[in-house]
């Protein structure tokens, strides 16, 4: 038997930001070859964690090892990328360039002038070796969530790096894309890669790794084989205490309720066509759908985001003018969009005044907000939502990505909105977490909102009266509660019953 060797470690890092102490002598071992998950909740210190793994941080005290050699010097980024790889859980392809200029970012020069021709003939072995079947010359832009994650790995890979960080790279997509991201795991795995996942679900953990360490509260809690370790005692480590399934409410929706949100023969070149659509008031409507279904395009297009080229949309009995997210917002709509880094804070501002941004003009006189009924909005929210934080005028771009999160759905709650549309609500979100975002949801259709769902999770999609499944830009079901798993994937997948 060969000994096993040690890839990387962090040895008892610590790492403060202010006054947040983001890692607490905690520290992490990956054997050689092994696909090793790291999980917590949000704020636990996994990002910070791997921002210190990719010589990105310097930690306040610790150190880091790869193969047993003290990590380079942290401006010796070629030497970084020569060990580690990463793929963020934010893409940093840049959608204006082709696919080769991307591929060769920071390197045409390595041998003096840039030859494009060249560059895009070595970006067609590049992406042939790792076997990316994208054009080399197709704007980035023009690719879809998964060929650009193919491209930032083989990217990344292409260094030579034998250790590769994957930072949540399931949560934007969907199911059959996640077994062909995980298959090429299987694959470079018997290549004898070395992996870190990162992922907060948990069934993902098992599918894939071999084993799984757990950080709390900036601190290692425990590292183990994740046949050693179940289900229920993994979220046990997470959460620090015994903790239960989600509990759904029973709530049984008015037939007769008023409609609060509609869309009449609405289509969108492309992306989905003639639509019809009615929310009530306490009522959760799903959307499902693989990621090509169009569920997507159309809840965009019911806040105002894209402009139909057929139908309509009402809210709260107002049309909304197409492509105009202010109607909207003024009909009564709150707003959970998907890329929340684009569209669902102002990051500089702090976690009150974003929270509070749609009933600025009801929290103070001629105009001026008073900064302590923000500030009091903000506390409540963070108490509501679970948010880990210093104080509600922290910034949001100093939370954790899952805390942020929370963030944009206490905006879109804020002005007890009548009608909400709320995409991938708990991407990115921990399993306790995922429970504070579901019931302020529910919470909210208890108080007379009607909301539309957009999600794949099927935890998500059981607080839903009902879910509608989209299928290649068409709404193929209408599933009332009390569908089994199977059904439900079935349906997205376009499978029929
Ligand atoms: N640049 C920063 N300035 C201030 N605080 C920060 C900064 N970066 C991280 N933190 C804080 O450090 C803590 C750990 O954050 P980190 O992003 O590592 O968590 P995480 O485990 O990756 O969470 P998530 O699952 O939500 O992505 C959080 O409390 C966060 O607010």
């Amino acid at each position: 038997m060969t000994p096993s060797v040690t890839a990387v470690e962090a040895l008892g890092i610590t790492k403060r930001f202010g006054p947040t102490i983001a890692l607490n002598g905690a520290g992490i071992a990956i054997t050689e070859g092994e696909t090793h998950a790291l999980v917590g909740r949000n704020g636990a210190g996994k990002s910070t964690l791997v921002s210190i793994l990719t010589g990105l941080q310097r930690p306040d005290e610790g150190e880091v090892r790869f193969a047993g050699e003290p990590a380079p010097p942290m401006a010796d980024r070629d030497a970084w990328r020569r060990r580690v790889a990463c793929v963020y859980q934010k893409s940093t392809i840049i959608p204006t360039l082709t696919v080769a200029e991307n591929l060769f970012l920071n390197r045409q020069t390595d041998r003096g002038a840039i030859s494009w021709r060249s560059l895009r003939g070595r970006a067609r072995d590049l992406l042939d070796q790792y076997g990316v079947d994208v054009d080399a010359g197709t704007m980035a832009s023009d690719l879809g969530v998964e060929q650009r994650q193919l491209l930032e790995i083989a990217r990344a890979l292409s260094f030579g790096a034998r250790f590769v960080i994957l930072d949540e790279p399931t949560a934007q997509l969907d199911g059959p894309a996640i077994q062909r991201l995980f298959d090429r795991m299987r694959a470079l795995r018997e290549q004898g890669v070395t992996m870190m996942f990162i992922s907060h679900h948990l069934e993902e953990v098992y599918e894939i790794c071999q084993s799984v360490s757990v950080f709390r509260d900036a601190r290692h809690i425990v590292t183990s084989a994740v046949g050693d370790l179940p289900h229920d005692r993994l979220v046990d480590a997470m959460t620090g205490e015994a903790t239960a399934a989600y509990a759904y409410r029973t709530r049984t929706a008015d037939p007769s309720a008023p409609v609060v949100l509609s869309a009449r023969g609405l289509g969108l070149a492309g992306r989905y066509e003639n639509v019809d659509l009615t929310v009530r008031a306490g009522e959760i409507v799903g959307l499902a759908g693989s990621g090509s279904s169009g569920k997507v395009g159309l809840a965009e297009t019911l806040v105002g985001l894209h402009r139909a080229d057929t139908g309509t949309v009402t809210v709260n009995g107002v049309d909304v003018r197409p492509g105009d997210v202010p109607s909207a917002l003024r009909a009564g709509l709150g707003f959970v969009p998907q890329d929340r880094h684009r569209q669902g804070f102002v990051p500089l501002l702090s976690i009150a005044e974003n929270a509070t941004i749609p009933i600025a003009h009801r929290l103070g006189r001629y105009g001026t907000v008073s900064p302590a009924r923000r500030r009091e909005r903000g506390a409540r929210m963070i108490e509501r939502l679970d948010i880990k934080t210093t104080g509600p005028d922290q910034p949001v771009a100093d939370l954790s990505g899952g805390n942020a999160q929370k963030v944009v759905l206490a905006r879109a709650l804020a002005d007890d909105p009548r009608a909400l549309v709320v995409i991938d609500p708990t991407a990115g979100v921990d399993v306790k977490a995922k429970h504070s975002l579901l019931g302020a949801v529910e919470d909210a259709a208890g108080r007379g909102a009607g909301a539309v769902l957009v999600s794949d999770e099927l935890d998500d999609l059981r607080i839903c009266d009902r879910v509608l499944v989209m299928f290649h830009g068409r709404i193929v079901r209408d599933v009332p509660r009390g569908w089994t798993d199977n059904e439900l994937v079935a349906a997205m997948e376009g499978i029929d019953p």
